[in-house]
C-alpha cells in the first residue's frame, strides 16, 4: 500500500517535472523557430549588400564608363524624347541607361513601378536603326504600349494569338524583308518559346542586321522566386545564344538579389550593366486610418475620403480581402454615387477586360479588386490606392499601393486598418513560407502612430533611409499621442489565457478582448490603470502577438481556419510584469489636416477640367488611344502653368508630334478659356504671326 502510494507520488512528481519540460521545450523550439527566421532574415540582407558591392567592385564597365557623359546621339537622343514623346526631361537613371544600350551594352533596370522603364527601351529602339524585339507577359500590357506609341506615330505592332492574318503577314514581310515599317514588335514569351515560324524570321531579321535591339519587360516573371513566375520566361535565354551581338535590356520594378541573380543566368547576360533605383516613391503619401469594426460605417468614410478629396472623377482603386466584399464594397460605393466596378478572379476574361478598360479610358472612377487586380495596370494617374483591409506582406502593400501616382504627381495610399483583422490574414497565409513573420511586419506598419512610413520600406528593402519630407501620416501629424502603460493590461491577459489553455479552452482574438472586458470588470480595478477602449485592447493584443509574449495557432475545421490566441514564448516575463508594456493611444483623434492636403491641388483649374475633357473626347474618338496618351496630366498642369495660346507657344511644351495630331483643338480650347484668340477679336493678328498653322476648327474666325 504504502510502496504504492510512494509510487503514485512519484510519479506525479515526474508527470509535473515533464510537463515544465515540455513547456521548456516549446519554449526552444518557439525560440529556435525565431532565431530560424531571423536567420534567414539575416542573411538575405548579406546578400544584397554582398551583391551591391561585388557589383560596385566588379563590374569596372560601370565604374569606369561615365553613361551621364556626352554620347554623339545626344541631340538626336533630346530631339526625340521632347519631340517624339513629348517628354520635358529624363528622370532619374533614364538617360544612363538609354546611353549604354546606345552603347551595344546588355543591361538590367531595377526601377520602381512607374519610373519610366518603357523610356529606356522605347527611345533607343527609335533611334537605332532596325526593329527591337519587346517581350511583356500580358497582352493587356502589350496593347496598351502597342495603342500608345501608334499615338506617337511610332510604327509598332503585337505578335500574339489575337494578331489577325493580314497583320501577321505584314509583320513576317517587315521581318523577313524589311519591307513595310516596323519598329518595335511586342509579343509574349510564348511566341518565343512555342512558335518556331516566328524564331525562324526573327533569326532572318538578325542575319539580315536589322535586329537592333531585344527588351524583356517585367523580367522578373523568369525567377521562381519572383512574384509572377512564367514558366515560358524560362525560355529566353535562347535570345542571347541566337543573337548575341543584339544587346539585351531586362527591366524590372521589384527583384531581390536572388532573382536578379536568377535573371542574370537564365538571360545569359552576366556582363550587363545594373541600374538599380531607389524603392522611393517620394510622390506617394502613405497614411493609415483606424478602421470601424462597423462595415457600414468603413464604406461611409471610403465613400467621403473620394468624393471629398477627388471630385473630379480622378481614379482609383480600393483593395479587398475577398471576393464577395470587393462586390459588396463596389456595391455600396456606387449607391453613394461613385462610380466603381468590381474586379476579382471568379469573373470570365471578357468581364473583367470590360471592367478595365471602362477604368482606364476613365469611364468609371473606381476599381474594387481583389489581389488578382494586379500585373498589367498601366494607368499612370491612378491618384488614389485604398487598402479596405491590411495586404499580407510589406512586399504586396509596396506593390499594390505602387499603382498610384505611376506619373509622377502627388497621389495617396491609404490602408484602414483594425487590429482584428490581422486574424483573418495570418489564417490565409500561415502554411506559407515566413507568411506569419511577412504579415506581422505589416502588421507593425499599421499599428505605429510615430514611425515614419516611408522608413518601414527602406527598412524592409534593406535601403539606406532617405527623406519623407512630409509625406506620411506620421511625419506630419498633428495628433496629439500618449503612451499607456500596459503592463498591467497585459497581465490580465495573460493570466486569462494561462486559466484557459489550463482548462483547455481556446478564444479567438475578438473572443479574448470580451473575455478580458469581463475579467477587467470582476478584477476591482483598484489598480491605477487606466481603463482601455475595445479598439485599444485589440491593439494590446496584437501587439502582444508581435513581441512575442502570445502567439496565434490555427485549427481547421471542415470549412474555414481559425485563428486562436494562445499564450507565446515570452509569456513568464509578462506575467511576472518585468517587462513594460507601452500602448500608443491619440488624445485627440481629429486629424487637423496635413501638408498633403493642403499642398495637392484639390480643385482642378477651369482649364485643367477643359483639358481632360478635351483629352477624353479626342480618345473617344480614335477608337483606342487611352486619355493619357493624347496629354498627359502632367502636360496638363504645365499648359495650365504657361497657358500657351500659339502652336508655336504649344510645340515648346509639349512637342512636335502631339502639337501636330492635337494642336488646334489644344489651342482653341487655351482661347476660350483664357479669352485670347476670337474671344478678344485679335485672331487675325495672331494667325499672322502664327504663319504656316491654319486653325481649321475655329470657323467663325476663318469666314
Ligand atoms: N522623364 C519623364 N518625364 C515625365 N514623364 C515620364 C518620364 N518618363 C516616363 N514618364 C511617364 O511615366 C509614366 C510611367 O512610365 P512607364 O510606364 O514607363 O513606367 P514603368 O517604369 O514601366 O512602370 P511599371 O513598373 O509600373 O510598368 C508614363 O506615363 C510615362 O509616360
Ligand atoms: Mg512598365
Amino acid at each position: 500500500m504504502e510502496d504504492e502510494e510512494n509510487i503514485e507520488e512519484e510519479l506525479l512528481l515526474v508527470e509535473s517535472q515533464l510537463n515544465g519540460l515540455q513547456d521548456k521545450i516549446k519554449t526552444l523550439l518557439d525560440q529556435q523557430e525565431e532565431l530560424y527566421e531571423r536567420q534567414a532574415q539575416l542573411k538575405a540582407m548579406l546578400e544584397i549588400s554582398k551583391t551591391s558591392r561585388d557589383a560596385s567592385n566588379s563590374a569596372p564597365s560601370v565604374a569606369l564608363e561615365d553613361w551621364s557623359g556626352k554620347f554623339s546621339w545626344d541631340s538626336q537622343a533630346d530631339d526625340t524624347r521632347f519631340n517624339v514623346f513629348g517628354i520635358s526631361s529624363y528622370r532619374s537613371n533614364q538617360r544612363e541607361i538609354i546611353n549604354s544600350i546606345m552603347s551595344g551594352k546588355d543591361v538590367l533596370v531595377i526601377m520602381a513601378a512607374g519610373g519610366g522603364k518603357s523610356l529606356c527601351y522605347q527611345l533607343p529602339a527609335v533611334l537605332r536603326d532596325g526593329i527591337t524585339l519587346v517581350v511583356s507577359p500580358l497582352l493587356s500590357l502589350i496593347q496598351d504600349q502597342v495603342m500608345g506609341l501608334a499615338a506617337l506615330g511610332i510604327p509598332a505592332h503585337m505578335l500574339t494569338s489575337t494578331t489577325n492574318k493580314e497583320i501577321e503577314k505584314f509583320i513576317y514581310k517587315a521581318l523577313e524583308k524589311g519591307e513595310g515599317e516596323l519598329k518595335i514588335l511586342y509579343v509574349t514569351p510564348e511566341k518565343i518559346s512555342k512558335s518556331k515560324r516566328f524564331m525562324s524570321k526573327l533569326e532572318k531579321c538578325h542575319h539580315a542586321g536589322r535586329l537592333s535591339l531585344v527588351a524583356i519587360d517585367e523580367a522578373h516573371c523568369c525567377s521562381q522566386w519572383g512574384h509572377d513566375f512564367r514558366p515560358d520566361y524560362k525560355n529566353l535565354g535562347i535570345l542571347k545564344i541566337q543573337f548575341p551581338s543584339v544587346p539585351m535590356i531586362a527591366l524590372t520594378a521589384t527583384a531581390t538579389s536572388k532573382v536578379q541573380m536568377d535573371l542574370i543566368e537564365m538571360l545569359h547576360i552576366p556582363r550587363s550593366v545594373k541600374f538599380v533605383s531607389t524603392v522611393n516613391r517620394p510622390n506617394l503619401f502613405y497614411r493609415v486610418y483606424e478602421k470601424s469594426s462597423v462595415g457600414k460605417v468603413v464604406i461611409d468614410e471610403i465613400a467621403n475620403f473620394i468624393s471629398e478629396s477627388y471630385p473630379n472623377n480622378e481614379s482609383g482603386i480600393v483593395y479587398c480581402f475577398s471576393r464577395k466584399e470587393c462586390e459588396q464594397v463596389a456595391k455600396e460605393l456606387r449607391g453613394r454615387g461613385i462610380s466603381a466596378d468590381y474586379y476579382h478572379a471568379d469573373m470570365d476574361v471578357v468581364a473583367r477586360e470590360k471592367v478595365h478598360m471602362r477604368w482606364s479610358k476613365s469611364k468609371s472612377q473606381v476599381i474594387v479588386g481583389t489581389v488578382a487586380f494586379g500585373m498589367g495596370i498601366n494607368k499612370p494617374d491612378v491618384r488614389f490606392v485604398v487598402h479596405h483591409s491590411l495586404s499580407k506582406s510589406m512586399e504586396t502593400y509596396y506593390q499594390e499601393s505602387g499603382r498610384a501616382g505611376r506619373d509622377g504627381l502627388p497621389s495617396e495610399c491609404v490602408l484602414y486598418y483594425r487590429p482584428g483583422d490581422v486574424p483573418r490574414q495570418s489564417s490565409m497565409v500561415f502554411y506559407e513560407n515566413c507568411g506569419l513573420q511577412n504579415l506581422y511586419d505589416i502588421a507593425r506598419y499599421c499599428q505605429s502612430k510615430k514611425n515614419c512610413r516611408r522608413g518601414a520600406f527602406f527598412q524592409h528593402f534593406g535601403e539606406a533611409v532617405q527623406e519623407c519630407n512630409g509625406m506620411c501620416d506620421n511625419c506630419v501629424s498633428s495628433i496629439e499621442l500618449k503612451d499607456i502603460d500596459a503592463t498591467y493590461h497585459t497581465k490580465i491577459t495573460v493570466s486569462l489565457l494561462q486559466e484557459m489553455q489550463q482548462n483547455d479552452q481556446r478564444a479567438t482574438l475578438l473572443q479574448l478582448v470580451d473575455k478580458f472586458k469581463t475579467k477587467w470588470k470582476h478584477s476591482g480595478c483598484s489598480n491605477e490603470a487606466v481603463d482601455l477602449k475595445k479598439e485599444e485592447i485589440e491593439q494590446l493584443i496584437v501587439q502582444l502577438i508581435l513581441d512575442r509574449v502570445l502567439k496565434e495557432e490555427f485549427q481547421h475545421t471542415a470549412y474555414t481556419t481559425n485563428a486562436y490566441v494562445v499564450l507565446g514564448p515570452l509569456w513568464k516575463p509578462a506575467l511576472q510584469g518585468n517587462r513594460p508594456v507601452k500602448l500608443t493611444s491619440a488624445i485627440h483623434s481629429q486629424d487637423s489636416g496635413d501638408r498633403f492636403k493642403s499642398a495637392k491641388r484639390n480643385q482642378m483649374s477651369n482649364l485643367e477640367a477643359k483639358l481632360d475633357d478635351l483629352r477624353r473626347t479626342i480618345s473617344s474618338r480614335n477608337g483606342g488611344i487611352f486619355p493619357h496618351a493624347v496629354l498627359s496630366t502632367e502636360q496638363i498642369s504645365l499648359l495650365n502653368c504657361h497657358t500657351p495660346t500659339t502652336i508655336a507657344e504649344l510645340e515648346k511644351l509639349i512637342g512636335k508630334v502631339k502639337t501636330d495630331k492635337y494642336g488646334s483643338d489644344i489651342i482653341e480650347v487655351m482661347w476660350s478659356e483664357t479669352g485670347s484668340g476670337k474671344d478678344s477679336g485679335d485672331g487675325a493678328k495672331r494667325q499672322k504671326k502664327d504663319k504656316g498653322v491654319v486653325f481649321v476648327e475655329s470657323g467663325e474666325e476663318e469666314g
